[in-house]
């Protein structure tokens, strides 16, 4: 089967992303981690899939890791979400309202090129995130390999777990990233931030994200650390989240509103794959 696929990236986050309205496919587990891999097929840290909606937004979106599991939302993904509906000639429409697995995200193309998005309200209950905690608390202890590290815990709509580190460039984003993925308190496993502060509206922020590894820029971690830091008085919105991909504006006016995300979404080639 030949598919049709436009590979884009948000901040060197990047995506194949497949048009599923005008041509019918259902993949694998095993075929989307071989679209992901970046030696024997495509290559990609998600794959994007636009639907049509079932209720009465505009699409829906579906995102899956390189591991090929099937996720609730990716912040950086709804930035080329609306670049490629607008690019193909799917809407007119500015914003467009996008349906995902955990709701409804609204993402508007700006003059500029870059891209806002309403990333909907942050959740805070452990049963919501989903994370085994007697109650809500603001950070919590974690047992990692024998040693106790303080995490804020929360949801963007996909999990994250969030430290606080002196020095990014030291930060065991690789080792101890991959120890927090799989806690067993994360039944759901986990995306993992690693944030340094640099002054109440400039963070630097490295992920391991869930189901694809370190990545050079989350979105939704990059709402959860700024969420973190304010909900901990250490940060004030606008917050600049400096990755390693480049600059994300998060914006976020305390509990249950919304985590306001703005920054570019870049289409690099077209292409087709034979499955
Ligand atoms: N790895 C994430 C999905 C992609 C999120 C990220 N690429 C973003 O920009 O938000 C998860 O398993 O929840």
């Amino acid at each position: 089967m030949k598919i049709k696929f436009t590979k884009m990236h948000g901040l060197g986050n990047d995506f194949v992303v497949i048009d599923c309205i005008n041509q019918t496919l259902s993949l694998s587990r095993k075929q989307l981690s071989f679209i992901a891999d970046r030696h024997f097929g495509i290559g990609c840290d998600q794959i994007l899939m636009v639907e049509k909606a079932s209720g009465n937004a505009d699409f829906f979106y579906r995102i899956f890791n390189a591991d090929g599991g099937e996720v609730e939302q990716c912040g950086n993904g709804a930035r080329c979400f609306v670049r490629y509906v607008h690019d193909q000639g799917l809407t007119l429409k500015n914003p467009v309202s996008v349906e995902t697995l955990s709701g409804l995200i609204t993402p508007t193309l700006q003059k500029n090129g870059e891209v806002t998005v309403d990333m909907g309200i942050p959740k805070f209950e452990p049963a919501e995130i989903p994370f085994v905690a007697d109650h809500r608390a603001l950070t919590y202890s974690l047992e990692v390999q024998g040693k106790t590290v303080q995490i804020s815990a929360l949801s963007m709509g996909n999990p994250h777990a969030v430290r606080i580190v002196g020095d990014i460039d030291k930060a065991p984003v690789g080792s101890e990233g991959a120890l927090i993925e799989t806690h067993p308190r994360f039944p759901k496993r986990v995306n993992v931030g690693y944030m340094q502060i640099i002054d109440r509206h400039n963070i630097q922020l490295r992920v391991f994200e869930r189901g694809a590894g370190e990545t050079l820029a989350c979105g939704t971690g990059a709402c959860a650390a700024v969420v973190a830091g304010v909900q901990q008085n250490l940060l004030d919105t606008p917050v600049s989240v400096n990755t390693r991909g480049g600059k994300l504006t998060i914006s976020w006016d305390g509990e249950n509103q919304s985590v306001w995300m703005t920054g570019p979404a870049v289409t690099v080639f077209e292409g087709e794959i034979n499955l």
